[in-house]
């Protein structure tokens, strides 16, 4: 019986041929498409750190854990074996939880919930689900993709009230990049006899890719919002790097103190 750590002992196995490329490294372009999230966490930091100045706790633990979750994603598609796959996802499912913990505006806390209250709702359905996942792991990446519609809902609800023509702006290429994203990893998941048969199975390297450009906007959105419901003296402004004339962009939220009186 194969140990757990074993190559290939995982239940999933992408459409990327195995051990082409390197002896070592089982999937190499799904491999080394991870360096998306070594470097979508120091930008960030970097661009988002008027924010980090009066907020850090919230950037530096996400980017911390999308820190983690791209090196578990290395050793899984390096490996391919089942512990690698069960980190990878609960590395994900964690960095959700981390993430809805700090920014979830109470505006949208189920009716009856406080916010300490919340808090217990997300670590209790979080350690649930680390439970259940071990039961089958293939379904796990299938729950975790399902969230992103629980965003996009939000994200519309608040667009709803929201007139800034860049915020509209900055969720639309955000919703653009994870449409992409997903079309990506339902098409290397279900059509890949297509991609074999057409020597082009790379499309989970792809997703690696875009899903790390879609959270480079999704944050500042997110922290966007939390400024506006969280930060009352401070005004949010939308800004592009490196400048608004360049044809792709990057967002990054900085901070207005209103004028004070003296
Ligand atoms: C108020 C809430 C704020 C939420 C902020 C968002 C925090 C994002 C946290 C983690 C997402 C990391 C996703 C990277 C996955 C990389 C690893 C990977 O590719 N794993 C695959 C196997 O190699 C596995 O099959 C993938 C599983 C599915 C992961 C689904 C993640 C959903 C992320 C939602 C991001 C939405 C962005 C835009 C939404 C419209
Ligand atoms: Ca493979
Ligand atoms: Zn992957």
């Amino acid at each position: 019986m194969p140990s757990i750590f074993s190559y290939q002992s995982a239940e999933v196995d992408w459409c990327e041929s195995n051990f082409v490329r390197s002896a070592v490294i089982a999937e190499y372009y799904n491999t080394i498409s991870n360096v998306s999230f070594f470097v979508l966490s120091p930008a960030l930091l970097y661009l988002n750190r008027d924010y980090c100045q009066k907020k850090a706790v919230p950037l530096y633990f996400v980017s911390g854990l999308l820190l983690v979750v791209g090196a578990f994603s290395t050793y899984f598609h390096m490996t391919l074996s089942y512990v690698g796959q069960l980190l990878d996802e609960l590395s994900i499912l964690w960095t959700l939880a981390v993430a809805y913990s700090f920014w979830y505006p109470q505006a949208y806390f189920p009716k009856p919930l406080g916010g300490r209250h919340f808090l217990w709702l997300t670590g209790i359905t979080t350690v649930i689900s680390t439970l259940m996942s071990f039961v089958k792991p293939t379904l796990n990446a299938y729950a975790l993709n399902c969230i992103a519609f629980h965003l996009l809902y939000m994200t519309w609800r608040e667009l709803k009230k929201c007139n800034d023509k860049r915020v509209h702006r900055m969720a639309a290429v955000m919703v653009m990049w994870w449409a992409l994203a997903i079309t990506s990893w339902i098409s290397d998941r279900w059509l890949c006899w297509l991609w074999q048969a057409i020597n082009f199975p790379y499309f989970h390297s792809f997703w690696h890719v875009l899903i790390a450009l879609s959270l480079l906007y999704c944050c500042p959105l997110v922290i966007y919002f939390d400024v506006t419901y969280e930060m009352p003296s401070f005004k949010p402004k939308l800004e592009y790097w490196p400048s608004d004339s360049w044809p792709v962009v990057v967002p990054y939220v900085t901070l207005e103190e209103p004028h004070k009186q003296c």
